[in-house]
């Protein structure tokens, strides 16, 4: 799965280059790549990102969820890897600073308003209150990625939550995007794997900037049963020129 993953970062680092750092809009090429992946575990085939189906399939996703959306510098990722190198998940380990950063994105763009409802199988007790039988519950994952008693500056992203004094990875208790248990995700690898190789892949090609005369860029998510970032666009310019 990991050398998939490699082959679709390098057809998006294709996608992103022939928009020549002019302004565009990287949700279509993202969304197609992540797509990919899951289509390609799932029946083993893929869309195009002109596929007729495939945008349609994008646009009736968007609505559906609509009712129910970094920039560091890749010095850490030039001292690691040079130009040519194939990435690997594996690479995480040399790169600290960029692990703490994917992990700061997920934990402060939190994707999902609440996590997957489950039915309770038994009476349950827990801290004095019964749960019983048969009740619904959606939990609500924000409530521990937020918790200010496990995090430092809760609502600012910082990718030191993540680093220790030494500049080493640490993994946090309350980290819990991907939920915890018996039914918590299933896609979890491939998403870690997909967002590392994904965004080192995009670092290490591009300087990203915002288009001339944008000053910021609005970063208030739309919520539906995601949160969905507001569309944008964005340059991206070649770092080496094609050999
Ligand atoms: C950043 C990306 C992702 C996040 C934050 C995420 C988060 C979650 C969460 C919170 C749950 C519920 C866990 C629980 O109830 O304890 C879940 C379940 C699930 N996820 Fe993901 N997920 C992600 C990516 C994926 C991907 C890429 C796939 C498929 C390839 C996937 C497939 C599933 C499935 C099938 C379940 C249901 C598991 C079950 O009920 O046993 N997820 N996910």
């Amino acid at each position: 799965m990991e050398h998939r993953v490699e082959e679709e970062a390098r057809r998006m680092v294709e996608v992103f280059t022939k928009t020549k750092g002019k302004p565009f809009d990287p949700s279509l090429p993202i969304t197609n790549s992540v797509c990919n992946m899951i289509c390609t575990v799932a029946f083993g085939s893929q869309f195009s990102i002109e596929d007729k189906e495939f945008l349609e399939l994008i646009e009736a996703i968007r609505i559906s969820l609509e009712f129910g959306g970094s920039f560091f510098h890749g010095k850490e990722i030039d001292g690691v890897l040079d130009p040519s190198q194939t990435i690997c998940y594996q690479d995480r380990k040399k790169m600290p600073f960029t692990h703490a950063v994917i992990h700061e994105i997920l934990r402060t763009k939190y994707v999902l308003l609440f996590g997957i409802p489950r039915q309770c199988a038994k009476d349950v007790e827990m801290h004095g209150f019964l749960i019983p039988k048969g009740a619904f519950i959606a939990p609500d994952l924000r409530s521990v990625l937020f918790d200010p008693e496990h995090w430092e500056t809760p609502h600012k992203f910082n990718p030191y939550h993540f680093l220790d004094q030494e500049g080493n990875f640490v993994t946090r208790e309350a980290f819990l995007p991907f939920g915890a248990g018996a039914r918590s995700c299933v896609g979890e690898q491939m998403a870690r794997i997909e967002l590392f190789i994904f965004l080192t892949s995009l670092l290490r090609a591009f300087t990203f900037h915002l288009p001339k005369g944008v000053k910021k860029l609005n970063q208030e998510p739309i919520v539906g049963l995601t949160m969905h970032p507001r569309s944008y666009k964005i340059c991206a310019v070649p770092r080496f020129s094609a050999p």
